[in-house]
Parts: C-alpha cells; sequence; structure tokens
C-alpha cells in the first residue's frame, strides 16, 4: 500500500484533495412548497484536504449576505463547529475519517435567505464524505434520506444533490421518491434579497395549523399548471401554476418591500413572482433578455424598504454537482 491508507477496501494516497461546486436552490415557487427545489447560479465551494495538526475542521471564507467577499480571513459569520450542517453532514457520511479531514469553505450563497444554503450544505458535506473514503461517484438516492432527515426538509437539499429542478415527496420508511422537472431553456431567472435572513423555524412559525379547505384545493390545482409552466416555458401557466394561499400571504408581512418587489418584477416582465423558499430572498421567472432589469426592479424596491439589497440575474444549474480529485 506503500504511502497510501486502506479505505473502503481502495486506496487513497496521502495527501489527496477533493473539491466540490454545489449549487444554490430556489424552493416552493409558490405552491411547490416542501417539494419542488430548482438549482441556480450561485455556488458553495468546498475543498477537502488532509487537516494540519492544530488546525480546525472547517475553515470559511464568505460573506453571510453573499456574494462572496472572500479574503484571506476565516469568516467570523460561518456557523460554529457544533451547528455547522456541512460538517455535519461531511461527518456522517465519513465516519470517524472525517478527524483527518480539513474542509475549506468559499460560499457565494447568501444564507437564511431561502436561497437553499442549508441544503446545499448539507449536498456538499454527504458527497464529500463518500469522496473522503474513496468513493467519488456514490449512489445519490443511497445519500438523499440521510440529508432529508439532516437538512429538515426535502426542497433544496434534493435539488442540490440533482441538480436541476427536482420534486421530492419523503415517504416514511422508504426511500424518498424524486422526480426530476425539465425546465425550458427560454426561462430566465432573478434573485433579490435584503441584508436581514429570515430563519426557516420563523418563517414557518407564521403559517397557520388550518387553512379554508378551498384554498387547500386551489394550491393542489396550481402544481400542475407550475410543472407543465416550467417544461413548456408557458408565461400564463407559470403565472397561474405559481399564485399560492397557503404560505405567501401569511409570510410577506415578515418581509418589507418584498409585496411590492413581486409587484416591480412582474411590471419589468416577469411571468411569475415568489418568495423564493422560507425568504428572505426573492425569485421571479421571465424571459431571459429582461432578467437584469427584474433583478433591479426588485432589488431596488427591498433597497427602498430595507437600506441594503441585492440583485441578481441567474441561470439554472442543470447539471448535478461532481466531486473532482485537485
Ligand atoms: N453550513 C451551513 N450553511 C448555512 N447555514 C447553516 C449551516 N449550518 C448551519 N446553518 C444554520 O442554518 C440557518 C439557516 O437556515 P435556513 O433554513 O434559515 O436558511 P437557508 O437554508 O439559507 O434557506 P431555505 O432553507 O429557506 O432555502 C442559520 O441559522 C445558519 O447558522
Ligand atoms: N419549503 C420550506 C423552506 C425550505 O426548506 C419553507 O418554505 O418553509
Amino acid at each position: 500500500m506503500g504511502d497510501g491508507q486502506e479505505i473502503d477496501g481502495r486506496a487513497r494516497p496521502r495527501g489527496d484533495r477533493f473539491r466540490l461546486a454545489v449549487p444554490c436552490s430556489t424552493s416552493n415557487l409558490g405552491p411547490g412548497f416542501d417539494q419542488l427545489g430548482l438549482c441556480l447560479s450561485l455556488f458553495l465551494h468546498v475543498e477537502v484536504g488532509p487537516r494540519p495538526a492544530g488546525q480546525p475542521q472547517v475553515v470559511a471564507h464568505s460573506s453571510p449576505s453573499g456574494p462572496s467577499s472572500s479574503g484571506p480571513e476565516p469568516s467570523p459569520d460561518w456557523p460554529e463547529p457544533g451547528r455547522d450542517l456541512l460538517l455535519r453532514a461531511f461527518e456522517r457520511s465519513a465516519g470517524p475519517r472525517a478527524q483527518e479531514a480539513q474542509l475549506i469553505v468559499d460560499s457565494e450563497i447568501p444564507i437564511g435567505r431561502g436561497l437553499g444554503s442549508t441544503g446545499a450544505a448539507v449536498a456538499a458535506g454527504l458527497l464529500l464524505g463518500r469522496a473522503w473514503c474513496g468513493e467519488l461517484e456514490p449512489d445519490r438516492r443511497g445519500l438523499l434520506n440521510a440529508g432529508i432527515e439532516l437538512e429538515g426538509h426535502p426542497d433544496n437539499v434534493t435539488a442540490s444533490l440533482f441538480g436541476g429542478c427536482t420534486v421530492c415527496v419523503p415517504i416514511a420508511g422508504e426511500p424518498a421518491p424524486l422526480i426530476q422537472v425539465d425546465v425550458h431553456p427560454d426561462l430566465g431567472f432573478a434573485a433579490a434579497w435584503p441584508r436581514e435572513p429570515l430563519a426557516t423555524a420563523r418563517a414557518r412559525a407564521v403559517l397557520p395549523d388550518r387553512v379554508p379547505f378551498a384554498d387547500a384545493v386551489e394550491n393542489a390545482r396550481r402544481v400542475p399548471l407550475l410543472l407543465e409552466g416550467l417544461r413548456t416555458g408557458n408565461p400564463a401557466l407559470l403565472r397561474h401554476g405559481t399564485s399560492d394561499l397557503l404560505h405567501e400571504p401569511y409570510r410577506l408581512g415578515l418581509l418589507p418591500g418584498a409585496s411590492r418587489a413581486l409587484d416591480a418584477a412582474r411590471q419589468a416582465g416577469a411571468f411569475a413572482a415568489n418568495i423564493s423558499g422560507a425568504g428572505s430572498a426573492l425569485v421571479a421567472i421571465g424571459p431571459p433578455a429582461r432578467r437584469d432589469e427584474i433583478a433591479r426592479a426588485m432589488a431596488d424596491e427591498l433597497r427602498a424598504a430595507t437600506g441594503w439589497a441585492a440583485g441578481r440575474p441567474l441561470d439554472v444549474v442543470r447539471a448535478a454537482p461532481v466531486v473532482e480529485r485537485t
């Protein structure tokens, strides 16, 4: 075996390093609540290599409000090791060998804005943990249930593990069923977010225990329109398919300027505009040529209400993230 270590029956030379770029994701898109995730082009970059003696397990260079302001200094805002879902997923996937590794993180994904920073972290940790144990192309379906359990919801982590647009509805005691949804190439995406995060837990606490029967029926009827709108790029299907009665009306009150920003996106040409995940980001779908204007329109309204906002045109990321040996 020379200088190498035996890992799950395979040889990993000492000093091996692996890297991975995992996309962020928007979720819900209105009625796809807790099931639909769609990967967009802000990335969590993680490299794993041998941990130098006395060094921490995770060194993060990133800004919590993103996009990345990476620099030589570790970010004081990255979650501490005991709470870090990236580390937790890596440890779960790599087992005791996780102690030998150091994760170097640089993220473009703002944390706590509804753009799936935790889903991306969990997907990265699970994939890199397997790579660290010699398995560069693990069975992703085999990782999915662990990812959902670690993240708490299926939407973002499924999208970040598989790429593209996914629908996942966990069934107790069974492998989580996964549907991969086509997204028409002529759809453009834009997101905007304020400086203030909105914790998913807080955004769920305002949801009612009971909703009118008619609202529940209406939401369920919209989901096929949404999926067909994404597949065909049909503006009317997207407009009707993204209207929601179960969570957005309750959450908008937590997000200063959001209602106006969603209206501004539509006026700038968006077919659809929604809260991204649990917020505080907003996401819009429209013609690719209008992405910049839509992003600017949303950010301007959020900025007017809160003092600071970022707006970005984004691409759909269709490919699943793949670990590379460096
Ligand atoms: N590796 C990690 N990356 C990002 N957030 C993490 C990580 N580990 C723990 N957290 C914690 O998770 C919380 C953010 O989760 P939350 O679900 O609110 O945001 P999000 O994943 O960005 O949005 P959403 O799930 O709505 O798309 C923060 O309190 C953050 O400290
Ligand atoms: N779908 C979740 C957020 C992401 O897991 C929610 O809207 O509360």
